[in-house]
């Protein structure tokens, strides 16, 4: 593939039958291949959007001293403040050349889980900030939910299979920052190549040029999102659960040529993760003579560990 595929949610969620199906059939295939579409008719407003982008401008504007108050030690970088130059790709020393904030899951009637997350961090200098976080991290769970009830249709197994999952999960929503970049980068970019350790990733603020795709034969495609789009791109817990039929495929945000270096970009992922004790075992059907079981047997929340420790964020 040479360019990302557009599919429209709204055909998966109509009462069609046969748009159903299309859907399914569309998604699947782009998952088998590229590990990316680009998707419309999801549950995000234009007025929620615009007031997200808003507040995250507006947060990233604080002094450095005060966002750096919401940056909490001991807790890998999962709520809060994660300040610049943090975060680096698995395999690379060089921070990546971008601030993030992160929401995390609004727990509902689980103790165990309230008791297993960090709580999410509360912004005093700008109180909109905290709940459209919230309506904007609902309204993207449950464009998620459908979209892996597709994927689960897609791989014969019952197709509310995830539900119970992803309820509750340890999904976060992480708006991210680049600055403008003042000094030579060298070997440092806004985001260094990798694959999302997540099951699924819906970008918000893929519109502009920037993200960029690795195909099969190792050519990087450019991902642009219409106005009304999102990504959704195949992270490597999925990957894993499906012996790799479905592709987590590696991507990078590239710096901009050195005219654009005074312009931020802004992005906000929705990294969707299951409960901890979800387990990624390779699916029985995803197992033939051709394709034997590549992956140990583990759990979402033991994988999410070890990626954070390869990412620099906690330590052993
Ligand atoms: O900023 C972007 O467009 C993509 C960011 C990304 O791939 C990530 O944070 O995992
Ligand atoms: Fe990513």
């Amino acid at each position: 593939m040479t360019s990302i595929p557009s599919v429209d949610l709204s055909d998966f969620i109509s009462d069609n039958p046969t748009k159903k199906q299309q859907f399914v059939d569309a998604i699947g295939k782009a998952y088998e291949d590229i590990g990316f579409v680009a998707l419309k008719g999801h549950f995000l407003d234009d007025t929620l959007v615009e007031n997200l982008y808003k507040e995250v401008k507006d947060f990233f504007s604080l002094p450095t001293e005060t966002k750096q108050n919401y940056e909490i030690p001991g807790i890998g970088g999962q709520r809060g403040y994660v300040s610049f130059g943090k975060e680096s790709a698995k395999g690379k020393k060089e921070g990546d050349l971008k601030e993030f904030w992160h929401f995390g899951q609004y727990v509902e009637n689980n103790p165990k889980l309230e008791a297993e997350y960090p709580k999410n961090v509360i912004v005093n200098e700008l109180p909109e900030f905290n709940a459209v976080g919230k309506e904007t991290y609902k309204m993207l769970e449950k464009t998620a939910k459908y979209v892996l009830r597709a994927l689960a249709i897609h791989l014969g197994i019952e197709e509310t299979y995830f539900d119970k999952f992803i309820h509750n999960g340890n999904s976060i929503l992480r708006p991210i920052h680049y600055p403008p970049i003042s000094e030579e980068p060298k070997e440092a970019v806004r985001a260094a190549a990798h694959g999302d350790i997540n099951l699924i990733t819906l970008l918000m603020g893929a519109q502009g040029r920037g993200l960029q795709v690795q195909n099969h034969k190792g050519e990087w495609i450019d991902a642009i999102a219409q106005p009304d789009e999102l990504m959704i791109n195949v992270g490597d817990m999925l990957s894993r659960h499906t012996n790799n039929k479905l592709k987590s495929t590696i991507h990078r945000v590239i710096n901009p040529p050195k005219e654009l270096w005074g312009t931020s970009r802004y992005s906000i992922p929705f990294f969707m993760h299951p409960i901890s004790d979800m387990k990624l075992d390779v699916l029985e059907g995803c197992i033939d003579e051709n394709t034997p079981k590549a992956f140990e047997d583990i759990t979402a929340g033991e994988f999410l560990n070890e990626r954070l420790i390869e990412l620099g964020l906690i330590k052993k």
